[in-house]
């Protein structure tokens, strides 16, 4: 068990990058250096964070245990070579979409210990989920760093196939975006249904936290719990029947995560 996090440099202050931070300050850090050149990145700073626009201004005396790479795939190119200095003491650990292990070896030098991973939004308030894939330079201490730091943020899975990171992408990295529309598409069918906005509003949101909870503590299935909502030749059944039929939710849901699987795969190869 690591009792303090060791330094740390988070590249990319974004969504992601803050969500981590706020997990490891509640985890407990020594210091951390976070580069980013946005203005909503000096929000980050303060009690042992210190943000920097550029890699010059990284302190000489700065010695990061981990490097968390949570900047866009699509300027990784751009951002990650420069970083190849730290390859020799540091771990990186990348959450950038797509960019497979190899990738970034082969743009940080051959030996780089790198572990790749794919967590989520839910991160920011530490109900995120993480599937993470240790590359070979990577050694077992730092495997545990690696988890460490990404548990601090929710669950963690590690997986020894990294290919499985393109549908985990699909499926629980952009999941909560999935939900969110859920609520949008219930919250329009609603007011279409003539129930006012505010209300509509406040069904569609309680009604996806409330089944979330219940999911959450209860022990059955997600089948089951479904099952549950759904009397016989009552309301809810006439809705699934719609719902569930093959070329419905089912197809759409399957060429959907195939889509974004294709895509994750697709952005490893760009840059
Ligand atoms: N959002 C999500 O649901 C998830 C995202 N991811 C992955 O996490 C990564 C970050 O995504 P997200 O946090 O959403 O993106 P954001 O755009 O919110 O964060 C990226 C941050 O990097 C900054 N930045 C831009 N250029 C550089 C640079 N050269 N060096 C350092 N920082 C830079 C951006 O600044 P500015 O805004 O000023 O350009 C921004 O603050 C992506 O690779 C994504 O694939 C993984 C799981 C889930
Ligand atoms: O949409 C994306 O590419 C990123 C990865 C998973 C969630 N957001």
């Amino acid at each position: 068990m690591i009792t303090r996090l060791p330094p740390l440099l988070l590249v990319g202050g974004g969504k992601m990058g803050a969500a981590m931070l706020a997990g490891w300050r509640e985890r407990g850090i020594t210091r951390v250096v976070v580069l980013d050149p946005g203005a909503g990145a000096q929000a980050l700073a303060g009690d042992g964070v210190d943000i920097v626009a550029s890699l010059a201004d990284v302190p000489a005396d700065f010695a990061p245990q981990a490097i968390v790479l949570a900047v866009k795939p699509q300027i990784a190119a751009i951002a990650v070579p420069p970083l190849a200095r730290f390859a020799g003491s540091a771990l990186f650990v990348s959450i950038m979409a797509g960019k497979t292990i190899d990738w970034l070896a082969a743009h940080l030098g051959g030996n780089a210990a790198i572990v790749r991973a794919m967590p989520n939004t839910p991160a920011a308030i530490r109900q995120g989920i993480t599937v993470a894939c240790a590359g070979p330079a990577v050694a077992p201490t730092q495997r545990d760093l690696a988890e460490t730091l990404l548990a601090a943020v929710g669950a963690i899975e590690f997986v020894t196939a990294e290919k499985l990171l393109d549908p985990v992408t699909a499926v629980s990295g952009g999941g909560p975006a999935y939900v969110f529309l859920l609520v949008e598409l219930l919250e329009a069918a609603a007011i279409d249904q003539g129930i006012p906005p505010q209300l509509a509003t406040q069904l569609a949101r309680q009604t996806i936290i409330g089944a979330a909870g219940l999911l959450a503590a209860s022990p059955e299935s997600a089948a089951d719990l479904r099952r549950a909502v759904t009397s016989p030749n009552g309301t809810t059944e006439r809705a699934l029947a719609i719902l569930m039929a093959p070329d419905s939710w089912p197809h759409a849901i399957n060429t959907a995560i195939d889509a974004a699987t294709a895509r994750s795969r697709a952005l490893g190869q760009e840059g």
